[in-house]
């Protein structure tokens, strides 16, 4: 199953893409978390220091790897098994979870992500996945990143909606967005919820049949994002929320695409 993650910005993207790889790499043999977001760290969410993530080789060294190795190549390209074992091995590993990371954050000014973008689309739609593997993607904020296409090959979008008109708007945009690039399953994400009031407002501005879940506001979040290398704990109700989630996930989009 591949999924992507998308939302406003700060509306727990990064703390549910991370959580769900831990809850996925439970019961699948491999699963591949790609941060398709210059600004996340993915890798952070299970547990791994932020500065051995950070020091990782992003996939753009790998792309000039394969660019060498093709001779140049253009901007869109294929990825054939040969690339699919270097790809492997450019993956930080922690158990049976794979990391790859789109490349550092650029200085103000320089080029743009489109040559990290183009190949991490091939990477999505290259993998050579098993029927059980697994790619979450953790999107970059807002809607701008749709307009590139990254996550044109994924089963599911799932945005990540906090009890606000904002982050409402944008989810209700990426949706357009997501089924205007061919994906056709986009569901919603209730996140930092405090209130009886606030569950009922996203309730009653999503389509209640696209609403995977509603995860309550937890300090423990708060306490993780302090903390270098420490992941949020299985015992407390995010990490509960979302195995809920992640099982309505499975009946609904299930291992038919891959
Ligand atoms: N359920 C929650 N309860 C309380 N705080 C939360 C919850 N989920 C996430 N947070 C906190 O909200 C902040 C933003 O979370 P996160 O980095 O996961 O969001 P994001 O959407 O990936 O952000 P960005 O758009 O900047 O990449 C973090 O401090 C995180 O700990």
């Amino acid at each position: 199953m591949k999924l992507a993650i998308s939302g406003k910005g700060g509306v727990g993207k990064t703390t549910i893409a991370s959580t769900l790889v831990r809850i996925f790499a439970e019961d699948h043999p491999r699963v591949f978390a790609i941060d398709a977001d210059p600004d996340a760290c993915l890798a952070q969410g299970v547990g791994i220091e932020r500065q051995v993530a950070q020091e990782h080789r992003p996939v753009i060294e790998l792309k000039e790897i394969i660019d060498a190795k093709n001779a140049g190549g253009g901007a869109f390209f294929t990825l054939n098994p040969d690339v699919d074992e270097i790809l492997e091995e450019y993956c930080l590993k922690k158990d049976n979870i794979n990391f790859l990371r789109m490349g550092g954050l650029k200085k103000g000014g320089e080029a743009c992500y489109c040559k990290e973008n183009s190949f991490l689309n091939s990477v999505v739609n290259s993998l050579l996945l098993d029927r059980n593997d697994v790619v979450i993607l953790d999107m970059g904020a807002g809607i701008e990143h749709l307009s590139r296409g990254t996550a044109r090959g994924v089963d599911a979008m799932l945005v990540v909606v906090e009890p606000s008109l904002n982050s409402v708007g944008t989810a209700l945009q990426v949706k357009k967005m997501s089924e205007d690039l061919g994906i056709n399953r986009v569901y919603f994400i209730g996140n930092k919820v405090r209130t009886e009031k606030e569950k009922e407002f996203l309730s009653s501005k999503l389509p209640q049949d696209l609403l995977l879940g509603i995860i309550p506001y937890d300090d423990e979040a708060v306490d993780t994002a302090m903390e270098d290398g420490v992941a949020i704990s299985p015992q407390g109700i995010i990490y509960k929320t979302l195995k809920e989630i992640k099982k309505r996930l499975e009946e609904e989009v299930g291992n038919r695409d891959i």
